[in-house]
């Protein structure tokens, strides 16, 4: 298996480092900014604009879009979706997973998460440093799960959500599609969709562009 990871920023330094502690082969990073030919170790292999080169040239290649911001990251994996590209997963070794979760493609799984039994999670997801996702919780695609975030049994979050670093979320409740959660929350009831909600308990303070 080789991998493409798409991004140069820190986000994609720790899946490049995820990928290389599994031994997987990288052949290069494209980034629609970069102006060097190399970074981290690996050659750039230049922007959208030189796709079709890329994908001739690496036509076995999975990718990975390893860039935070949940629009970009989405924008990017339907551009690639359409020129017929593939996706692969970076899933840290110490990441502890049951065996029954679902992990969809293009989906990143940091060190020390713990994913439990029955958890749903979607396309291109981040799941971040220790973040713990418990039992029948459901992801949807393009999520952002910040760092030490715990989330207690069948909590539902929809497409694009982003939740901050070290928030909690009580069993059972809805995060809608675009809600950002800000940092250090406990979220204790549902939220709406495009929603930017903080504090404990969490409260909405504006609303976001649908
Ligand atoms: C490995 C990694 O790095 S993964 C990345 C992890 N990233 C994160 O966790 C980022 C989380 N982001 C935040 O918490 C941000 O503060 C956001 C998204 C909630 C809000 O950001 P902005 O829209 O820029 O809001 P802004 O900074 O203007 O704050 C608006 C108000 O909310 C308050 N506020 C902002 N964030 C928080 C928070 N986390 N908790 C409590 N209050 C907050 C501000 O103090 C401000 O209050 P005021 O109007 O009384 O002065």
């Amino acid at each position: 298996m080789s991998y493409i990871v798409y991004g140069a920023g820190g986000h994609a330094k720790v899946v490049i480092d995820i990928l290389r502690s599994r031994s997987e082969k990288i052949v290069g990073v494209m980034d629609d900014q970069a102006q060097t030919k190399e970074w981290n170790g690996l050659s750039v292999l230049g922007g959208a604009d030189r796709l079709p080169d890329i994908q001739n040239q690496f036509p076995e290649a999975l990718f990975i879009i390893a860039i935070g911001d949940n629009e970009t990251r989405k924008k990017i994996a339907c551009m690639l979706a359409k020129s017929g590209g593939r996706f692969g997963n970076a899933i840290h070794s110490s990441a502890v997973i049951s065996s029954n979760v679902t992990i969809g493609e293009g989906t990143v799984v940091m060190p020390m998460v713990v994913i439990n039994t029955d958890a749903v999670i979607g396309e291109h997801v981040i799941i971040n440093t220790s973040a713990t996702v418990d039992h029948d919780c459901h992801i949807s695609d393009y999520a952002h799960i910040s760092p030490g975030v715990n989330m207690a049994g069948s909590v539902n979050i929809e497409a694009s959500v982003h939740i901050g670093i070290g928030t909690a979320i009580v069993p059972g409740v809805r995060v809608g599609r675009n809600t950002v959660i800000g940092a250090g929350a406990c979220v204790i009831c549902d939220l709406p969709n495009h929603a930017v909600a903080v504090g404990c308990p969490a409260k909405i303070i504006k609303l976001r562009k649908g």
